[in-house]
């Protein structure tokens, strides 16, 4: 019989056990390896600073940390924020790495036939049509016409009644509804308008939002765990499912509003500006080919609203924040647009002319340095296909979860100096005056190697273009006291999103001059 007096013991126990964890982390970072749990029970411990975490070990460990699996897990998770570990992995090794089938599944929602999802020739042939639609002349006269369009019909608008109205508004929502409608122009052709002042409801960002959530559990616990938790149907997973509905019905209602345009005979044309990969799909333009399957159209065509947007927002957002914090940036932001756009105010369509942005070397250091320290993909993991020695001198094997950290690569003093963590746009100019590159194994928040993100350069022509215009335009003042921290996911969203009030810098004309 259940002896209810020695009930306390199953709870007293534990909760010691963990308390004692607890204090002894603090003096050695490194996580306990427990019999059968390994170091899961370190893991949940720290969850809500996850990120953090990592940087600390990794710091502490020279920038390459084993942590073994647990009987639950069966395999094992080597950390690295190591560049030369990086480089080898992603780029001189990168035919001996793959995301393989585990990250297939637990990115299930992004699709199996998708350029993100893929490996080897499959991921090949897609990567091929992806740049080929990107590099094609059409995408930036797309681009040249789309960005100062939104910009002037959409975000000015949306700041001006914020403005007038006095109105708190969360930042981080109106950068995502921002690149939202960006990302569905290149994608489908199509502006869903979630920028406009009634802010409606977005649907499909807020459904991958969700999803990212449950994908970052599915690293954290066993296969088996997160299956029978959507096999049940709570928690994340339900909401991973409900997210799923989400884009399958936002997908539906892409192809049928154009294939209604195109039975109509209502094609929007080329030859007027508009160009996205649904239409080419659909038309067999050069660039894709002949119309694939479906499936294959409905996962590139989420993967690429989700790479645009669901990386964009967050940039900019923190960007924002970073800025708040730091006057000195804003005000060489301000007196490098004044310099810059100050006789012709800025926000009007033929004065956005995106070769402009290029002047803006300080705009594009503070971005840069804002990546650097919030990588809006925090983390990548691979797998190796055969056992393989790394620089660092760590064996790994087709066991071994590789987790390449770019947050703890920013955080790390023998990468970035003793600075490493403070807001240093300087970092990125060189003595003349222009743009400091560093190697993609060392700035990693594009990726680096074969898989290295290919919307960079669109990534920082629509940050430019945003923030240029809101800083030059509005003063932005974060709500003082507001909690700023990272959300639990696989993306780098704000928790508490970023509150702010806006106000228009003077009401006639807009600019400075
Ligand atoms: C600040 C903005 C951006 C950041 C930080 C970023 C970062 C990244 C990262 C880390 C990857 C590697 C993902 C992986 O393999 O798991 C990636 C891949 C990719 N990105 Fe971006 N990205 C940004 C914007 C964009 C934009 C605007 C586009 C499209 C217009 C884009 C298109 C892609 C595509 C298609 C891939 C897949 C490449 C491949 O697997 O070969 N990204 N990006």
């Amino acid at each position: 019989m259940f002896d209810s007096l020695a009930f306390p013991q199953y709870f007293i126990f534990p909760i010691i056990f963990f308390l004692f964890l607890h204090h002894f982390r603090k003096i050695n970072p490194t996580p306990w390896n427990l019999p059968l749990l390994g170091m899961l029970a370190s893991v949940i411990l720290n969850i809500n600073q996850l990120h953090d975490k990592v940087a600390q070990i990794l710091e502490k460990t020279k920038g390459s940390f084993m942590i073994k699996g647990s009987w639950v897990a069966q395999y094992d998770m080597f950390l690295t924020s190591d560049p030369a570990n990086v480089q080898h992995i992603m780029s001189t090794n990168f035919s001996k790495y793959h995301k393989g089938s585990e990250g297939r599944k637990r990115f299930d929602i992004f699709g199996e036939t998708g350029l993100f999802n893929s490996d080897f020739d499959e991921w090949k042939h897609q990567r091929k049509l992806a740049r080929a639609f990107i590099n094609h002349q059409k995408f930036q006269q797309l681009m040249a016409k789309i960005v100062p369009e939104m910009i002037e019909r959409g975000l000015i608008p949306v700041l001006d009644h914020v403005s007038e109205e006095k109105m708190l508004v969360d930042f981080q929502d109106l950068l995502k509804r921002t690149t939202f409608d960006f990302a569905c122009l290149i994608a489908t052709g199509h502006n869903p308008n979630s920028l406009s002042v009634g802010f409606p409801e977005m649907g499909f960002p807020d459904a991958v939002d969700d999803a990212c959530e449950a994908i970052l559990i599915r690293h954290l616990v066993p296969e088996s765990l997160w299956k029978l938790q959507s096999w049940l149907g709570f928690g994340k997973e339900k909401k991973l499912a409900n997210g799923w509905r989400t884009i399958d019905q936002f997908w539906e209602k892409q192809k049928s509003m154009k294939q209604e345009e195109i039975e109509k005979g209502m094609e929007a044309k080329e030859d007027e500006g508009i160009y996205s990969l649904l239409n080419c799909y659909l038309s067999g333009h050069e660039v894709t080919g002949p119309t694939p399957a479906e499936k294959v159209m409905r996962d590139n065509i989420t993967a690429l609203i989700f790479a645009t947007e669901g990386t964009t927002s967050i940039a900019l957002t923190w960007f924002f924040w970073l800025v708040s914090k730091n006057p000195f940036a804003e005000t060489k932001i301000k007196e490098e647009l004044k310099r810059n756009f100050s006789q012709e105010g800025f926000n009007k369509p033929p004065l956005v002319r995106l070769n402009e942005l290029n002047k803006l070397v300080y705009l594009h250091a503070a971005l840069c340095e804002t990546l650097r320290l919030y990588p809006p993909v925090p983390f990548e993991i691979r797998i190796p296909l055969q056992p393989d020695v790394l620089p660092s001198g760590h064996q790994v094997n087709q066991n071994t979860h590789v987790l390449i950290s770019a947050y703890s690569m920013a955080r790390m003093t023998s990468v970035w100096g003793e600075d490493c963590r403070e807001f240093k746009p300087g970092r990125w100019i060189t003595e003349d005056g222009r743009i400091r590159h560093e190697p993609p194994h060392k700035f990693f928040s594009f990726n680096a190697g074969p898989r290295i993100c290919i919307g960079k350069d669109i990534a920082f022509t629509m940050m430019k273009a945003t923030a240029a215009s809101i800083i030059h335009n509005y003063d932005v003042q974060v709500v003082k006291n507001h909690p700023v921290t990272y959300n639990l996911s696989i993306g780098f969203r704000m928790k508490h999103g970023l509150l702010a009030r806006v106000s228009k810098r003077s009401a006639q004309p807009r600019h400075i001059n």
